[in-house]
Order: structure tokens, then C-alpha cells, then sequence
């Protein structure tokens, strides 16, 4: 089931203003400077923030709609969520911090098994290592049997290595769960790894041109763009 918002909201200094198309078993992230409104669009996503107008429909249910006045809560929308900051309960163990959030069907011994951490399984969060516990928040989102997966951040506070090796199960698995993932990032090499689609964002505002400026000012500027661009549509925004 595909992503599709079209959304307007009035921000500190400017209005956001995003068209999106997310299909199932894709990853399309959002690259952009600092403030230019990506985790306001997350947020939007994620029903944490109201749009002023336009829509935001997961194939054809709406979950908001300005001008039908329709709003689905964000605990009704089925989506898994993981940022930068570790979403578990420090007092559950994680095994108990993925049960609480999986639905009934889920093989939980499985999950765990597949991000690594079954042996960490009875351990509390303040006991594991932060890529442990990205993990783990991972495994919590996906045990919900998420629609959609929406990532902000969620390996900018790890070390390189542990940042990587993360990537790379993303990257390898993120087809797999066959629903569309946005995830919103700083680190343009990360975006290129990770997406299918690159979608840059600048004051509220789709922006190729912010994307073709910092590959401009790379060194060497082609690097990115040969090392993981096989794809056309990663480059959309290089074309425009
Ligand atoms: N509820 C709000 N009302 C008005 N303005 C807001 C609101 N939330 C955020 N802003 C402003 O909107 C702009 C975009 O913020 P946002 O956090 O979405 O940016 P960002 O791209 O995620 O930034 P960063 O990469 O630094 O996290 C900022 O100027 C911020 O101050």
C-alpha cells in the first residue's frame, strides 16, 4: 500500500508544503539543512502534528484530510516509528519491550533473532550497548506489523561501525517487510546507501537544487552518485 500526502502547514518562518509518493518496499529519504521541516513532515506522517490543509492517505485510507475534517490519531494509523532517541521502556526487558508493542501472530523469538539480539533478550535497555537498543527499537516497531516505518535519525547517535553495520541490515532487509519506509537523515551517504528515492527538502519546499549544491561541494563530487546510484530513481532529484 503506497504513501500519498499532499500537505500545507504554516511554520515559524515558512510554510511546508510537500507532495510525497512512498510505494511498498521502498525506502525514500528525506535529506535537507538543519530546520528546513523534515521531522515536522515525520510528525505529519505520523499524525504527532496536524496539516492546515491537504491529505495524507495510505492507499485508499485517508488519515487526514483538511478539507473533509477527517483526522486518524497516530495509535490508529499502524505505523512503527524509531528516532534518534531510544523509544524503550527502561524498566521492561526487551523481550518484554517488543511483546508490548507486537501484535499476537509475531514470532518474537524470531525478530529478535533476526537484528541480533536474541541474546540480549532478558537484559533491560540501561544494560545494552546504543546499537543494541536501535536494535531493539527496531524490532519493537516491526513487531507491530507496521504499515508503513517511519525513521528519523535513528542511527545518527550510534558510532560509525555500529552505524554501518545497521545500514547494511536496513538496506538488506528493508524489502523484505514490503511496506513503504521513509526515513529522514542528515547524512547524504546514508541516503544514497539506503533509498530508493531521494527527496531533498529546503524551507518546507521540494528542492532538487539544495541536493545538486552540496553534491557540488563534495569532494570528489561524483563519488556519491557512482558508488550507489545504479538506480535512475535515486537520482530524480539530480535530473530535475
Ligand atoms: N509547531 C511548530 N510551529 C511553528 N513552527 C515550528 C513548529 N515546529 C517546528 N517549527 C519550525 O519549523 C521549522 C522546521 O522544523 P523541523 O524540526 O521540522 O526541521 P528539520 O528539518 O527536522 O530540522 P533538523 O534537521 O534540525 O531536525 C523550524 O524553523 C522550526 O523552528
Amino acid at each position: 500500500m503506497s504513501l500519498c500526502l499532499d500537505v500545507q502547514k504554516q511554520l515559524a518562518n515558512f510554510t511546508l508544503d510537500i507532495k510525497l509518493t512512498c510505494e511498498p518496499g521502498t525506502l525514500t529519504a528525506i535529506v535537507g539543512p538543519s530546520g528546513a521541516g523534515k521531522s515536522t513532515l515525520v510528525r505529519i506522517i505520523a499524525g504527532l502534528t496536524r496539516p492546515d490543509s491537504g491529505q495524507v492517505k495510505l492507499h485508499d485510507t485517508v488519515w487526514s484530510d483538511s478539507t473533509a475534517k477527517t483526522f486518524l490519531p497516530p495509535q490508529k494509523r499502524g505505523l512503527g516509528l524509531v528516532f534518534q532517541d531510544y523509544t524503550l521502556f527502561p524498566h521492561l526487558t526487551v523481550r518484554k519491550n517488543v511483546a508490548f508493542a507486537a501484535r499476537e501472530d509475531v514470532d518474537i523469538d524470531a525478530l529478535l533473532k533476526q537484528f541480533s539480539i536474541a541474546h540480549i533478550a532478558e537484559q533491560k535497555p540501561a544494560n545494552i550497548s546504543g546499537g543494541e537498543r536501535q536494535r531493539a527499537a527496531f524490532c519493537q516497531a516491526l513487531a507491530r506489523k507496521p504499515v508503513l516505518l517511519l525513521l528519523d535519525e535513528p542511527f545518527s547517535a550510534l558510532d560509525i561501525a555500529t552505524r554501518e553495520a545497521l545500514r547494511t541490515e536496513l538496506k538488506n532487509q528493508k524489502g523484505h517487510w514490503d511496506i513503504p519506509i521513509v526515513h529522514v537523515t542528515h547524512d547524504l551517504e546514508e541516503a544514497f546507501y539506503l533509498a530508493d528515492r531521494i527527496v531533498a527538502v529546503e524551507n518546507g519546499h521540494h528542492s532538487p537544487f539544495w541536493l545538486k549544491r552540496q553534491l557540488a561541494h563534495r569532494d570528489p563530487r561524483q563519488n556519491l552518485q557512482n558508488r550507489y546510484s545504479t538506480k535512475d530513481d535515486v537520482c530524480f532529484d539530480l535530473l530535475a
